[in-house]
């Protein structure tokens, strides 16, 4: 138990004196819960001392939620006052009626949820201070988010590479890997990419990869839902494993079967937002004599509190039973408060924290090791899904014949300058797409990012500096392939200069739509950000100089050109292409006549200077930057949203 207790204690006090959770402390809304930002070192040195003194014990005191129900609607009471006791090393079950508000208590407890809560959280008696103990817990949500490209090793590697510290050499982390594979009968699948396992499996995983850092609490919400019984059986029989390693594990449940019932040590009955009944399973039954409402001979209690919870027994006993329980204060019913969790695999585990230089981190490894892993993982992402690589390398060749196709050898012809400018307007439209992948995708990684940066996995920043590189390099490639093929096939000057000038053009576009995809894709779901992308992207291409000229837009809608990124693209398209003095074009013999001969006639006729490269490139440069720091925001914004 020492020993567990003592990592525990490490793993507070190396990478917590002095820090402060700006991101908890800036959103919290209600200090009494979480950690507010006026607490002070001494809070944490004190929290820390008593997390290394016994194990976890969790108590919550008149814990009241409220729901937004949107502008101007007001709130709902989902939570009214309650009370409970978790003892350590216990499985504690919270059951309930659909819409009870298991998952909400289950939020609460675990510190995801901050927006509308009001109460006190206690850990070991003293106030919860939430930096803290996001550090020794863990949240497994309902639903199973993992990448599923990934094996089931790659996938752990991957967590014990993101939360263990970097002291521990690979063999270590292979043999911790190896242990918990091995509790969570895991070892026949590990060569298994995570999409080909069953329910139960993908549920074991899940709980093997928050096991990595050896949390001493772990929330679970709705571990069994969508597995069989059997598996529901053996599920909650290793949590009782892990619990009596000395964790405390807290699950919502929706209706255990009467074997389930019993594995579990202590339940939480809630039936709208109130505490119908708090203790052992064992004495449910005496709990309802009671109250009486005797559990009839031979009925799953489990079964019968639910019932009993639903008024299908009249709102008498269920008044009786709030009152006896008042609001969970009541602990007649609950057993073994001071059950002493026996300590095995765990003892052998000495599992350190290493001393974190960056104080404001709640991650365990340094930002530098999370990028690396992170851009790990999608390269691993990447080499699975090849249909999609090859799919944008094969589109880039094809449209880039196309193009040289359709535009053969026009770039020096007088007589065809127009459709010469109308294929740098393709070429640009074409750049656009990327956009669309970004919204499609990111949406599902969503899900993915909040579990595991709620578990400290890593930062947002370094998660979105991974997403933002990982895709540069075969945008580049592709931006390579299509602008040469374009370039040389529609006969454009071949010098090296006005090359290399249209093919940044081209890679600033690609960047500028990916931080837009990504803007979008921050905000919006698949569905709203399938209509949001395009019906921007449509006023600013009408902003950019075609259909209409820019010197011909009514004064009112100039203001468009500042904001249309296209625009500057454009303009800097046709400096590089007709711009730097060019010489006279080629009029052809079997032309009728050529009206524009001169490049500087016609950058005259089409409103542009051609003498605005750089400041076109400077503007371009400033739209990544902020549609980077946008998306940034806007998804930081939406993660402290949710909680
Ligand atoms: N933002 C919200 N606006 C309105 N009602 C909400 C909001 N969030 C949660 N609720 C309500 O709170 C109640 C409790 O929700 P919760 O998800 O905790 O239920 P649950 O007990 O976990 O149910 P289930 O077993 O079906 O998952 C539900 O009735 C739900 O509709």
């Amino acid at each position: 138990m020492e020993a567990l207790i003592h990592e525990a204690a490490n793993c507070a006090e190396d990478s917590e004196s002095g820090i402060r959770d700006k991101d908890d402390a800036d959103v919290c809304e209600k200090p009494s819960v979480c950690f507010s930002s006026n607490s002070t070192n001494t809070n944490h040195a004190m929290f820390d001392k008593l997390l290394s003194q016994s194990p976890v014990d969790i108590s919550f005191q008149n814990i009241v939620y409220n729901a937004a129900l949107g502008f101007r609607k007001g709130h709902k009471k989902i939570l009214h006052n309650i009370n409970g006791r978790f003892p350590p090393g216990q499985l504690i079950g919270i059951m309930g009626p659909s819409g009870a508000g298991k998952s909400i208590l289950l939020d609460i407890l675990s510190g995801y949820r901050k927006t509308g809560v009001d109460g006190t959280v206690l850990v070991n008696g003293v106030e919860r201070d939430l930096r803290s103990f996001r550090k020794i817990s863990c949240y497994i949500m309902q639903d199973d988010r993992l990448q599923p490209l990934l094996t089931v090793e790659e996938n752990l590697l991957i967590a014990a590479d993101l939360k263990l510290p970097a002291a521990i050499s690979r063999e270590e982390k292979m043999k911790i890997i190896q242990q918990i594979v091995e509790i969570l009968r895991l070892t026949d699948s590990v060569q298994t990419i995570i999409s080909e396992l069953s329910g139960g499996q993908k549920k074991r995983l899940s709980i093997a990869l928050e096991l990595i850092n050896n949390p001493l609490v772990m929330f679970l919400d709705e571990p069994t839902t969508g597995l069989d019984g059997v598996s529901c059986n053996q599920c909650l029989r290793l949590l009782k494993q892990l619990a009596r390693q000395g964790r405390t594990i807290i699950c919502s449940i929706h209706q255990p079967s009467a074997s389930m019932f019993q594995v579990l040590d202590q339940v939480y009955v809630i039936a709208n937002g109130n505490c119908l009944y708090q203790g052992s399973p064992a004495n449910i039954v005496q709990f309802f004599e009671d109250v009486d409402a005797s559990c009839p001979v031979y009925h799953n209690p489990a079964d019968y509190v639910i019932e009993v919870a639903c008024g299908e027994y009249g709102e008498e006993v269920v008044h009786k039973m709030l009152q006896l329980m008042e609001k969970g204060k009541s602990l007649t019913y609950v057993n073994g408060a001071e059950l002493l969790p026996e300590l095995n695999v765990l003892k052998e585990r000495a599992i350190e924290e290493s001393n974190n230089d960056d104080d404001e981190n709640l991650q365990v490894t340094s930002q530098w090791n999370q990028l690396k892993v992170l851009l790990r993982r999608s390269w691993y992402k990447m080499k699975r899904d090849r249909t999609l690589t090859y799919m944008r390398i094969f589109t880039n060749i094809f449209i880039g014949i196309m193009l040289g196709i359709i535009f053969w050898e026009i770039g020096n012809d007088a007589s065809r300058i127009k459709d010469n400018y109308n294929m740098l307007i393709s070429v640009m439209m074409h750049h656009i797409s990327p956009m669309m992948l970004l919204i499609l995708t990111f949406p599902t990684e969503m899900s993915i990012l909040i579990k595991e940066h709620f578990n400290r996995w890593y930062s947002l920043k370094m998660y979105f500096i991974s997403v933002t590189l990982v895709d540069i390099p075969l945008s580049v490639l592709c931006c390579i392939i299509f602008t040469s093929e374009v370039y040389y096939m529609s006969g454009q000057p071949l010098e090296l200069l006005r090359f290399a000038m249209f093919f940044s053009i081209c890679v600033l576009i690609v960047l500028i739509v990916q931080s837009f995809g990504l803007m979008v894709g921050a905000v919006f779901d698949v569905v709203s950000g399938n209509f949001v992308g395009p019906a921007i992207a449509i006023p600013t291409m009408m902003f950019a100089g075609f259909p209409i000229r820019v010197r011909d837009l009514p004064n009112w809608l100039y203001w468009g050109c500042y904001v249309s990124y296209l625009r500057y693209a454009l303009e800097a398209m046709a400096a590089a292409i007709y711009g730097m003095q060019r010489g006279k074009l080629k009029c052809p013999e079997d032309a009728d006549f050529c009206i524009i001969a001169a490049p500087s006639d016609f950058l005259d006729d089409i409103g542009i200077r051609g003498d605005q490269f750089w400041e076109d490139v400077g503007a371009l440069i400033l739209f990544v930057i902020v549609f980077k720091i946008s998306a940034y925001l806007l998804l930081r914004r939406k993660i402290m949203k949710l909680r």
